[in-house]
């Protein structure tokens, strides 16, 4: 029988939504539960097929969590923050730089964001398997919740999204879920992150850049919509737009790995933080993610027999025999993030780390 009762933890209290007029990304909205019949599956498929080859980024509404459980998880995500201490944290740091794994705690001013100015985010991390780690012990009560949320996930969000990207490519449904297990080792993880307000010399220096733009590392993430605005796409007119909050939505975005899955159909669109607009300085920026990265033995080469990719042509980033499996992947871009040199290779461009040949890409 499920406990009754669920621990209390303080309430997070959300900002009230931005009222300034921005320059909105128009991302598709899409409704996840026409995913149960065959024929909503099939128009589902060309949607998410057009927005992610398209822009990179969509909405998907009507997943399945309340407006209650949503809040719910919201408090608990600020559980690291506000109820470990600083010295407890440091017993459950990240092993960022050697293992390229960002399991635990990544504290703020780890990264350099520009110049002498380091980042205010701060990100606890929690593999698929919640044992893998040891956590604090403000977390552990809370386990069996964030459990069944990393499943909610993986199970109603993440592969029902996983077959529409292999229907959009005219593949077998079970395409991507059958390397996407939830069993098998991989670094696939739920994320609860916090950025900190900061000083106006440092919003100067960084021209208000609170994350540079980057690509995710692995096949899909889900951002689950909070108040706070910041986070912008690169369009495909070279304009950054902001996303838009809805309530109790996901914002959904593909990464490098399906990208490289898709021999370059799906887009892994560059984005990155800002300061929040005008109304909302001063509030912390609380949010929950999910990374969905493939299993850590998965190649990572282009489905070349995709009828769609044949008809395009594959646009290949390493020969197949040379491209790297997800977890090299994810250690080299991991490891490198914020911590190596940058060198600028273009008008808005920097470059560094370089993962069997290929370089990533950083945008200011
Ligand atoms: O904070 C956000 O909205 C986006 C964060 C992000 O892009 C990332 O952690 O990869
Ligand atoms: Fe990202």
């Amino acid at each position: 029988m499920p406990s009754l009762t669920v621990p209390a933890v303080p309430k997070f209290i959300p900002a009230p939504p931005s009222q300034e007029p921005l320059d909105y990304a128009d991302l598709a909205i899409v409704d996840l539960s026409n995913a149960n019949t065959p024929g909503g599956l099939a128009e589902l498929a060309l949607q998410v097929r057009n927005a992610v080859s398209e822009i990179g980024f969509f909405y998907a509404v009507n997943h399945g969590l309340t407006q209650a459980e949503n809040e719910r998880i919201l408090d608990i995500a600020d559980v690291p923050f506000n109820s470990v201490k600083d010295e407890e944290k440091q017993t459950y740091l990240a092993n960022i730089k050697d293992q390229g794994s960002y399991q635990g705690y990544k504290l703020r001013s780890l990264w350099t964001i520009d110049a002498d100015v380091r980042d205010q985010v701060e990100h606890y991390n929690i593999n698929k398997d919640v044992t893998r780690k040891e956590h604090p012990k403000a977390i552990r009560p809370l386990l069996p919740e964030i459990d069944a949320f990393i499943r909610f996930n993986h199970f109603n969000v993440m592969h029902p999204i996983l077959r529409l990207l292999a229907l959009g490519m005219e593949l077998p449904e079970d395409t991507f879920v059958a390397n996407h297990q939830f069993s098998v080792k991989g670094e696939t993880y739920i994320r609860f992150m916090k950025y900190y307000p900061r000083s106006e010399d440092d919003e100067a220096k960084t021209k208000n850049v609170w994350m540079k733009g980057h690509t995710d590392i692995g096949s899909v993430t889900a951002l689950w919509s909070q108040p706070v605005l910041g986070l912008q796409i690169l369009s495909p007119d070279g304009k950054w737009r902001w996303v838009k909050h809805i309530e109790n939505a996901i914002i959904v975005n593909a990464g490098d790995a399906m990208e490289f899955f898709s021999g370059g159909l799906y887009k892994a669109t560059i984005h990155r933080v800002v300061q929040p607009p005008k109304d909302q300085h001063g509030y912390p920026r609380l949010g929950v993610f999910y990374f969905c990265h493939p299993d850590d033995n998965t190649k990572l080469v282009p489905y070349a027999e995709s009828p769609v990719i044949q008809r395009m042509g594959v646009r290949r980033r390493f020969e197949d025999d040379n491209a790297p499996t997800m977890e090299m992947w994810r250690k080299g871009r991991t490891s490198a993030y914020g911590l190596k040199e940058l060198h600028k290779t273009g008008e808005r461009v920097e470059e560094h780390d370089i993962v069997n040949g290929i370089a990533a890409k950083y945008y200011i």
